[in-house]
């Protein structure tokens, strides 16, 4: 068994930076819970817009309610013509997570939160319209094509997919994706989820909020682990190849992307659902590289470093064997970590103090300014 994590140090590691009825993170070790419930229970039994209910609403909606959820979720897909006109004067080699990120500000230019009381229609509004930013954009600056953003797919993650591919994805692939979006949809205080709380405790609006979160899961010490270990593993051809690789990383004390975590100290959950839907995935396609080569991965990573695959890693392979480029995973997880951070900023406003803390101060001691003569 893994020693057990100490969390303190630098990073606010360990420090009670607020309260959150939203989730529990690694309370037992490794545990994971939305609102009470365990995010396995929510995976195997949950469709992602159910569990987006449960987050920002507070409970679990009944049929009706999920019905009606659903059909409002998606009458909101479609995108002004200021929107679409700006996305596509983004560059097809800019990152997507920028794309997101300026979709997000641009969104909030032309559809103002002008009061709190708008903060659950103009999250849902994000919820559903999301998809058809980045798809859109995708889609003009890699295919030259202007799709129609409104789709009658029943889920976002349907809607994703189908916009992407331009054709309905299948059963198990939508199924995938409802998985993944609970999975990646609710963590407390996450580095992307505190700059949203910090961002609201000033009073400001939500998209100025979400726009910030944006930009702090952007990085590969967070959400850009999936993408970076998709660039890790798409270079190995066999397990042996993996092997012989990663020590040599390990060696030379890089850093493998997907591996590791702030809070658990055993195990991530998520990662055991991903990899067994990635399994089924690899099966599906008759991959006999990829699925064996992250494997191999996590069993050197823990034999080696105790360190474990967080929700990134089998991710990758997951995504890529639903033929998703890898440059769009990251923005897969703003679609769903959307629901968590309008929570999480709805919290905060609703027992707001603006969120200052100190800093201990290793400058230079009072001195007097120089005349610009007798500088350096
Ligand atoms: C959905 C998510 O956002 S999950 C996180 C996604 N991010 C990644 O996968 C990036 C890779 N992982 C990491 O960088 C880290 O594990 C983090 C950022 C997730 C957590 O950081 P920390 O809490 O500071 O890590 P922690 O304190 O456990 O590190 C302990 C030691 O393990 C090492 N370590 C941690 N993760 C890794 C890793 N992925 N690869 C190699 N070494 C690692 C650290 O360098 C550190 O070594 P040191 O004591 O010699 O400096
Ligand atoms: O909690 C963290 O530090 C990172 C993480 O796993 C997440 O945000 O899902």
């Amino acid at each position: 068994m893994a020693k057990g994590k100490v969390l303190s140090g630098a990073g606010l590691r360990g420090q009670v930076a607020g309260k959150t009825a939203l989730s529990t993170v690694g309370v037992s070790g490794s545990g994971l819970t939305y609102r009470g419930y365990d995010v396995k229970d929510l995976a195997n039994n949950c469709q992602f817009e159910e569990v987006a209910y449960l987050i920002l609403k507070g409970k679990l909606p009944n049929q009706a309610e999920l019905d009606a959820y659903k059909a409002k979720l998606k009458g909101m897909r479609s995108l002004p013509q200021a929107l679409l006109d700006v996305l596509e004067r983004i560059p097809a080699d800019a990152h997507p997570m920028d794309v997101m990120r300026t979709g997000c500000s641009m969104l909030g230019n032309l559809e103002m939160e002008n009061d709190f009381s708008e903060q659950g229609e103009v999250t849902d509004r994000m919820l559903a319209c999301f998809p058809s930013i980045i798809c859109y954009w995708y889609r003009f600056s890699h295919d030259s094509v202007r799709i129609d953003v409104d789709t009658d797919d029943d889920s976002i993650g349907g809607h994703f997919l189908h916009l992407l591919r331009g054709e309905k994805p299948n059963a198990l692939h939508e199924q995938v994706m409802h998985v993944s979006l609970i999975l990646y949809a609710e963590h407390e205080f996450n580095a992307s989820t505190f700059t949203a709380r910090v961002c609201a405790s000033t009073l400001s609006d939500m998209h100025s909020c979400i726009t910030g979160a944006i930009g702090s899961l952007r990085g590969p010490l967070h959400g850009g682990a999936n993408e970076a270990a998709m660039e890790l593993i798409e270079n190995f051809t066999s397990p042996e190849h993996a092997e012989a690789e990663m020590m040599g990383k390990l060696e030379r004390k890089e850093k493998i992307m997907g591996f590791g975590h702030a809070i658990y100290s055993e195990s991530d959950p998520r990662n055991e659902i991903i990899k067994g839907w990635s399994e089924k995935l690899a099966a599906d396609v008759g991959d006999t590289v990829l699925y064996p080569v992250s494997v191999r991965c996590e069993e050197v990573m823990w034999r080696e470093k105790k360190l474990f695959c967080n929700a990134d890693f089998f991710h990758a392979s997951a995504y890529h064997f639903m033929g998703i480029p890898t440059k769009l995973f990251t923005p897969i997880f703003v679609m769903s970590r959307l629901t968590g951070w309008a929570a999480h900023v709805m919290e905060q406003r609703a027992d707001n103090r603006i969120i200052r803390p100190s800093a201990d101060y290793t400058g230079e001691d009072l001195r007097p300014v120089p005349t610009i003569a007798d500088r350096a």
